[in-house]
């Protein structure tokens, strides 16, 4: 770690939040470089900020990198100063001041009003050491007040009922700020972290969620003292379900009289209001808070299966589908309803359904449903569903050609997955392997997200930016946008046990518990009793690790996928995954024996070896061992640093060798650029190619620049043979990828009837990007342009293989997908 700080301060990341604010920068979640199908690249996180990587790389040791030399941005020192906290003794404190007490929160409230979109407040949200969440059950609790809090200690065994005593502020320093007394009057500063409600909702929410006087049993409370102000304790809740609204009626209750004088601040009190409230709330597209309402107004007993109706659609809304469906089911047993409202509960009860993936069961309601054509697209939809889910067979051009219509686009599809299943690999790493042999282009998964971003996605007020910190995980970022992933998957495990279920057989980082085994057995929730609970206990500490190590970014957003996170990566991978707006295509890229583990990458592995072991150490704490990893390592740090330096000096070779136009130039650059590839392939020892299968990713680019050049050369001059050499020259960018070219004739005749393909059919290319199938268009080309048709056809179907293997499509989808390139290189005639 001192030989990181020295070099990096002698580069003028001298501070740990210079330090912190380039880490930042870099990609936590797994960002591939993508070429979506509207030819755009999808969601790639560079490295924006004042740092390249480049300047860090060249500083950084030359030793492995490990999990220690990413405890920068103050991580170290906050590790630091929780261990002693925890190693303290609890210890009473004063009670806080009433008065006091109220003009700080009503200070915050007035300071948080002042913040604008463009000054951003910064919520610092701290996962505390050791994490706390309760898993107790009410009953088996016993009460506590106020006076026996001692800080530094989570209450074991004990709830402490109070109820609020003002109304809520977001927090510029955790999330939401109250103010709560016990039955004795005492006060207490109550601060609630990672609730759902900080997603999209606002001050308004916020009031109707915790109006003043409701009444609150807090579960096994933690108390703490203020990092920076030491005499003010509060009690810290950091995993919302520890929080019971008690209804007024509740046991809990019983023989509690309150000592202060309180008015509690209702919304509304009869029925009849809470119901117009609840609507005019879903007006303005207040989901939480509108749930609220209609949930008070069924209590009351007002219109009642409207009113569940009305909090039906809401929770579709929120995503609540278990407890969507269940108040549809229940209006629709009451026997109560009118026709219409039957058809609207049986068209709720259907989405609930169809959101949930029970397709089967919407098929099956058919026979029960009256004549009606909303039912009838229902059923054929559903029963499209079941039968991708069946054969995993789709419309994929209708899919591509969707996705370019827009961004963030939610494909109608079932998930399917293969053949495949999870299981431990000789290391002990568990991941996903194949259960028969398979060829290159077979689809293993098709899957929507389980939640989703999306980051153009506007919010209301409560817009924060924040400094996320995670100390169990020893994780720190302040992307925002990973963080509203997160609490979007609080509020979709509110009311789905069996996805949270599912989220804990995910990785939660090194320090979080053992994930569960997968899969997790299929449980129907029950529904929510009272939308401001949820019906599990939350982990808080593993669903932010499951967020930080499984989020993918995707095209205008991100995205958690559950089976697509259990595939490790390699930076030689096997599969690859593609987006389809929001959904992920893993398709495997060379034939698999059965057995044979599936692998991804999750960075863009074309780029050095020292950049991706930085990469893959900073956001998912791993060194790769993978063939191409071991060769480069062994090709030892001055190789790769003067290969680096050499493929600089290609990349500035890049726009002059785009630039130009007249022939005697371009043959210069020609001449430049095979005179530093050569060099580069000096970097690579012998063994290099056996050991990483031929693979040498940084030579592809440089190879087809020196393609470009001897093009541009030979095609202003008729020069055939500068034409042959730069056909030579892209084959190599190829094979550099991994491609097995088993025809390289260039001339010659070729044998007559049906020959077989120029390369090995049972391996694409490692990476697909712009380049690729272009590559192979262009030799297509080429041949054309030297009279040989039968090549140049040859070719040409090599190209619509690839992207077949790539899209799962044939000669259509390269039509789309290849639109630019196939328009340009006039190859028409050869389709
Ligand atoms: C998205 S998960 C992949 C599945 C994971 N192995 C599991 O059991 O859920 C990512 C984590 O898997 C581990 N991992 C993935 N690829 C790896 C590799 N090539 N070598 C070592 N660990 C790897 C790392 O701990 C990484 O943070």
């Amino acid at each position: 770690m001192d030989a990181l700080d020295q070099t990096l301060r002698s580069l003028g990341l001298d501070s740990p939040m210079k330090l912190k604010s380039f880490l930042d920068s870099l990609p936590s979640q797994q960002t591939p470089t993508l070429k979506n199908t509207n030819g755009t690249t999808a969601h790639t996180k560079g490295c924006a900020g004042p740092f390249s990587i480049d300047q860090v790389l060249s500083v950084l040791p030359k030793k492995k990198l490990t999990r220690d030399d990413f405890m920068v941005g103050g991580l170290k020192e906050l590790k630091e100063q929780a261990d002693i906290e925890a190693s303290l003794l609890p210890k009473r404190v004063p009670l806080v001041n009433r008065r006091d007490l109220l003009d700080t929160i009503e200070a915050t409230r007035e300071a948080m009003s002042r913040t604008t979109p463009d000054h951003r407040r910064v919520v610092r949200v701290l996962v505390q050491w050791p994490q706390k969440y309760s898993t107790t059950s009410l009953e088996d609790l016993s009460r506590i007040h106020v006076s026996d809090l001692m800080v530094r200690k989570t209450h074991k065994g004990n709830y402490l009922l109070c109820r609020t005593i003002c109304t809520p502020s977001f927090d510029g320093g955790i999330g939401l700020l109250l103010g709560i007394e016990d039955p004795n009057g005492n006060p207490a500063y109550l601060k609630i972290s990672n609730h759902p409600l900080l997603f999209d909702a606002d001050d308004k929410d916020s009031r109707t969620i915790f109006p003043v006087g409701i009444v609150l049993a807090l579960r096994e409370p933690t108390y703490y003292t203020n990092e920076n102000v030491k005499d003010l304790p509060f009690i810290k809740v950091e995993s919302p379900s520890d929080i019971i609204a008690a209804d007024s009626d509740a046991s809990t209750l019983d023989g509690v009289s309150w000592k202060s004088k309180l008015t509690v601040q209702s919304r509304a009190r009869t029925g009849e209001a809470w119901k117009a409230e609840g609507l005019k709330d879903f007006k303005a597209s207040r989901w939480f808070s509108s749930a609220v309402c209609f949930t008070n107004s069924i209590k009351f007993g007002f219109d009642i299966e409207v009113s569940r109706l009305n909090r039906a659609e809401v929770y579709l809304r929120l995503g609540w589908n278990n407890s969507a469906l269940h108040d549809a089911q229940v209006a629709l047993e009451s026997g109560r309803l009118s026709d219409e409202l039957k058809r609207k509960a049986n068209v709720r009860k259907i989405k609930a359904l169809y959101a949930m993936g029970r397709y089967q069961e919407i098929s099956q309601m058919a026979s029960t449903l009256e004549n009606d054509k909303i039912f009838a697209e229902w059923v054929t939809r559903a029963n499209q569903r079941i039968e991708e889910q069946n054969t995993g067979n789709y419309d994929w051009l209708k899919l591509h050609m969707e996705s370019k219509k827009g961004l963030y686009y939610s494909p109608d599809i079932a998930d399917f997955t293969g053949p495949v299943e999870v299981k431990t690999n000789a290391k002990g790493l568990r991941g996903t392997f194949v259960t028969r042999d398979v060829r290159a282009g077979e689809l293993l998964m098709f899957h929507k997200p389980a939640f989703s971003i999306s980051t153009s996605e506007t919010t209301k007020a409560n817009d924060l930016g924040f400094d996320w910190i995670n100390l169990p995980a020893l994780r720190r970022t302040n992307d925002r946008d990973l963080h509203r992933l997160f609490l979007k998957a609080m509020q979709r495990v509110w009311d789905d046990r069996h996805l949270y279920d599912t989220l804990r057989t995910l990785y939660g980082g090194e320090t979080a518990e053992e994930p569960k085994a997968y899969p997790a057995p299929f449980v129907v929730s029950p529904p929510l009793e009272h939308s401001t609970r949820p019906i599990v206990d939350i982990d808080i500490e593993y669903l932010h690790g499951v967020t930080m190590f499984n989020a993918f970014g995707v095209q205008d957003g991100h995205a958690l996928y559950v089976a697509p996170s259990l595939m490790n990566h390699s930076c030689m991978p096997n599969a690859r995954r593609e987006f389809i707006g929001t959904a992920i295509v893993i398709r495997t890229i060379q034939d698999l024996k059965k057995g044979e583990e599936v692998t991804v990458s999750y960075i863009d592995a074309q780029v050095s070896y020292d950049e991706r072991r930085f990469r893959l150490m900073n956001s998912w704490r791993f060194n790769c061992s993978c063939g191409v990893c071991e060769a480069d390592d062994e090709d030892g740090y001055e190789a790769r640093e003067s290969r680096r330096a050499l493929s600089k000096k290609m990349d500035d070779l890049e726009e002059r060798i785009d630039m130009t136009y007249d022939p005697v130039t371009a043959q210069r650059l020609a001449a430049e650029a095979k005179k530093t590839i050569d060099n580069m392939k000096r970097t690579y020892h012998e063994e290099h190619a056996k050991k990483a299968e031929g693979c040498k990713y940084e030579l592809a680019k440089p190879l087809r620049l020196l393609a470009d050049a001897l093009g541009v050369a030979g095609r202003l001059t008729s020069d055939k043979t500068l034409i042959k050499q730069s056909i030579e020259a892209k084959m190599q960018s190829l094979e550099v990828l991994g491609l097995k070219i088993t025809d390289k004739t260039l001339t010659g005749a070729l044998p007559k009837g049906k020959i077989p393909s120029p390369v090995d059919t049972s391996r694409v290319p490692q990476f697909y990007d712009e380049m690729e199938v272009e590559t192979v268009l262009e030799i297509s080309r080429f041949f054309k342009e030297l009279g040989d048709k039968k090549r140049a056809k040859r070719w040409f179907k090599v190209a619509a293989w690839m992207e077949s293997v790539y899209s799962g499509g044939g000669i259509e989808i390269l039509k789309v997908r290849q639109a630019p390139s196939l328009g340009l290189l006039g190859l028409s005639d050869l389709y």
